[in-house]
């Protein structure tokens, strides 16, 4: 295809593709890496692409196309069908286990693997899972043992055991590597054994699909050769997120002979936890392939200048990365951006999202992790505002921790309900007392028949050992009280039970990792939170947790901004930029400096998901406001969006101003930019003077017009340039003085 035909090419609405894009759809020869800004219509230059490739010459055949997932397996497929002219024959367009799935098979009917059956439903593999632990755990005493069996902690050993594979790690190194805690090393055994039971069965997992060949293939030099040198061109999209097993498999696949075609954003990897590594793009990739040929796809088709400036903004702050700039495409939407505080804020913008005559469903709440969905999720309800969620088992009331919380709360409001077994069963379940269920249900229907704690010689107590003994009456004692505090607000209530049974330690020492205590400690926190706001009333408290909503089709949508990659919404509201949430961190897990870069990767994913309108809110609650808040200039950037479009020929401050000047070069687009006054880098809390000036992350500069409170923590009111009149907790905001 001459260059002229590639500008020809009419894409949706009519345009055509952009130099950038017309550089890579030509490439001629030897591998190549195509660096991506999110929204950057890789769809539509991959497909062009391939055609180009075929009307080239080349056979089908000897072309493959991986992508990340079936969606964009299938998003893929489509596409290069409609546009592919009429009759001619396409290429396998395949994610990584479909090609695993497809190689096992050849390899067992070439006789390199035995035939093995893959585990079909999910107890299956959960039952061979908890064989290997028991057996792991064999000379551990009983309370080991049942703790190990508890189901999130045997989830936990599903995943590890992917990680090994996914990775092709060793599991004992594996486990030192990533951050579990001593009461799981029966995990490196427990592989072992679950790998033995497996072929015992004569059956494979899901993770196995690639493993399985992957491991034969290697070990193979004849294997290899019946499955090499059919390919010249492999094209992989989000070449930035693909582990270590998927890697070797593209090696393999590729042979000496393939040119490699990598896709991808390396400013948006997010699933090292899952075995993706952060320099795949930049520095392995020659490691493994070899010298390749750059190409950047910097125009982004999603959103606007201002958005684009701030995403530049935010992931500058990384060392590891690419320093390539998101540029706005010329006919993209204006995008909007803002930051505001609590639940209040996010309800306002969807009340005027309605208002000006747009739907729910275009609208989307990212969180950092679920726990943090919580308050939004309760809050919606609340206000009658239908929603759904990406994974409905994460609905509040659905979590089993939740549903014994308000379980406790009506055990004080109905007493009656320390005689159901049933009910007992629940509040000595969650959280765990770490005793066999079996024998809770047994101790619970005897406790709801007499309503005596057993004595000590009782054979329901037998071979307990003294601390689950402990555990069990603590428990006991805490539900014989409840029906005295009946009228307890629900926030002191929920905290008093989060108290006496000890919720946040054993929290922690029931989960398997450190981020998920984090979480469900989070969860108890969220939920006083929101018993606090709604006062003295227990009932309405426990009806709304109790609340039977399913997932409405046409309401706003909740998800996790890992289950936001490659997706947008005309409207965005990012919950939960708060420190510790988001960037996540604890005491016990503290923020190490790869971490916190992986984690403005997440936030740099999560913003660039709009296309209209970007509201990034903090709780307003303990936590001071993240750092990212402050790091992407957000009323900087929408001033310079809006100067842009009203092509004002007024100057705009900012504080990055080589930066914007950068951004506005490239686009070529001109401004007056003036530098942010001197700024001291952090403002302490206290000290304020009234005509005082400062500069707030979000609300750009304004001058302190009222000081009141505790002098050594002040409240202040500022009157901004461009967001009017705050008040503002002094310690809590993102402020800096300027000199
Ligand atoms: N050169 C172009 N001019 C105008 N619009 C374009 C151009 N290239 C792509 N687009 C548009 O950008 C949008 C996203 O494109 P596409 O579906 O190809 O990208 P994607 O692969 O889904 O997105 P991403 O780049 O985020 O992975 C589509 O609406 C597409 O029509």
């Amino acid at each position: 295809m001459s260059e002229a035909t590639h500008a020809d090419v009419a894409l949706n609405g009519g345009a055509a593709l952009t130099a950038e894009q017309r550089a890579v759809v030509g490439h001629v020869s030897g591998h190549a890496r195509v660096a991506a800004v999110a929204g950057a219509g890789k769809t539509t230059t991959l497909v062009q692409r391939v055609l180009h490739l075929l009307a080239s010459g080349e056979s089908p055949r000897r072309l493959l196309v991986l992508m990340f997932n079936r969606a964009a397996r299938d998003d893929f497929r489509d596409k290069l069908a409609r546009q592919a002219p009429a009759g001619v024959a396409l290429p396998e367009v395949r994610t990584f286990h479909s090609i695993g799935h497809r190689l096992t098979q050849s390899l067992t009917r070439w006789g390199f693997l035995p035939p093995r059956q893959l585990l079909q439903a999910d107890w299956q593999h959960e039952r061979l899972l908890r064989q290997a632990v028991a057996q792991s755990l064999a000379q551990a005493d009983a309370e080991t043992q049942e703790g190990a069996l508890e189901a999130e902690r045997v989830e936990a050993f599903a995943q590890f055991c992917d990680l090994v594979k996914a990775e092709m790690a060793d599991p004992a190194a594996l486990f030192e590597r990533l951050d579990y805690t001593p009461g799981e090393r029966h995990f490196i055994e427990a592989f072992a054994i679950a790998e033995s039971l497996l072929e015992a069965a004569g059956s494979i997992t899901y993770a196995d699909l690639l493993y399985r060949p992957l491991r034969c293939l290697e070990a193979e030099p004849e294997a290899r050769r019946r499955v090499q040198g059919y390919l010249n061109h492999v094209i992989v999209d989000e070449y930035q997120d693909i582990n270590e097993s998927q890697l070797r498999l593209l090696k393999l696949l590729a042979g000496e002979q393939a040119q490699v075609m990598a896709v991808g954003d390396a400013n948006q990897c997010i699933y090292e936890w899952r075995g993706a590594r952060a320099d795949a793009m930049l520095v392995r990739f020659d490691g493994l392939f070899g010298a390749a040929s750059d190409y950047p796809l910097s125009y982004t088709f999603r959103h606007g200048h201002a958005l684009a400036l701030a995403a530049n903004h935010a992931i500058r702050g990384n060392a590891q990365g690419s320093d390539q700039l998101c540029l706005a495409a010329p006919g993209n939407p204006q995008t909007r951006l803002g930051s505001g505080v609590g639940a209040a804020a996010l309800l306002d913008e969807l009340g005027r999202w309605q208002a000006a005559g747009r739907r729910h469903d275009e609208a989307c709440v990212l969180v950092r992790s679920w726990s943090l969905s919580v308050s939004v999720q309760l809050q919606l309800l609340r206000a009658g505002i239908p929603f759904r969620l990406a994974q409905e088992s994460r609905f509040v009331f659905r979590l089993p921790l939740v549903q014994a919380l308000a379980g406790y709360l009506q055990l004080a409001r109905e007493p009656h309900r320390l005689q159901d077994p049933g009910h007992l069963g629940l509040l000595f379940s969650q959280p765990t007392t770490f005793v066999a269920q079996e024998r809770v249900r047994r101790l619970c229907e005897a406790l709801a028949a007499t309503q005596q704690w057993p004595r000590r010689e009782d054979p329901l107590l037998a071979g307990l050992k003294p601390g689950q003994r402990r555990h069990l009456k603590r428990r006991w004692q805490l539900l014989c009280e409840l029906p005295r505090l009946g009228n307890w607000p629900p926030a002191k209530l929920l905290a008093h039970v989060i108290e006496a049974i000890d919720a946040e330690k054993v929290l922690r020492r029931s989960a398997s990792r450190r981020e998920k205590a984090d979480d469900d400690v989070r969860l108890l926190d969220v939920l006083i939170e929101q018993a606090g706001e709604l006062a003295n009333d227990p009932d309405a408290f426990i009806e709304l947790l109790r609340n039977p909503v399913e997932n409405r089709p046409d309401g706003v949508l909740i998800s996790t901004v890992h289950g936001a990659k490659g997706l947008e919404w005309p409207l965005v509201m990012l919950w939960g930029l708060n420190e510790e949430d988001f960037p996540h961190f604890s005491r016990d897990n503290p923020l190490s400096p790869q971490r916190l870069e992986e984690e403005r990767r997440l936030y740099y994913v999560a913003m660039t998901r709009a296309r209209e309108r970007l509201l990034l809110l903090h709780d307003g609650g303990e936590h001071r406001p993240s750092r990212f808040l402050a790091e992407s200039a957000v009323a900087e950037c929408e001033r310079v969006g809006q100067a842009l479009a009203s092509q004002s020929e007024a100057s705009v401050s900012v504080s990055e101003p080589a930066l914007v000047a950068r951004y506005l070069e490239r686009v070529g687009c001109q401004l007056t930019l003036t530098p942010v006054p001197e700024m001291a880098t952090v403002a302490p809390a206290a000290g304020w003077q009234v005509g005082e000036r400062l500069h707030h992350a979000n609300f750009g500069a304004g001058e302190v017009v009222v000081v009141e409170g505790d002098p050594a923590d002040p409240v202040i009111e500022v009157r901004f340039e461009g967001a009017g009149r705050r008040r503002l907790i002094a310690s809590r905001a993102p402020l800096a003085r300027i000199a």
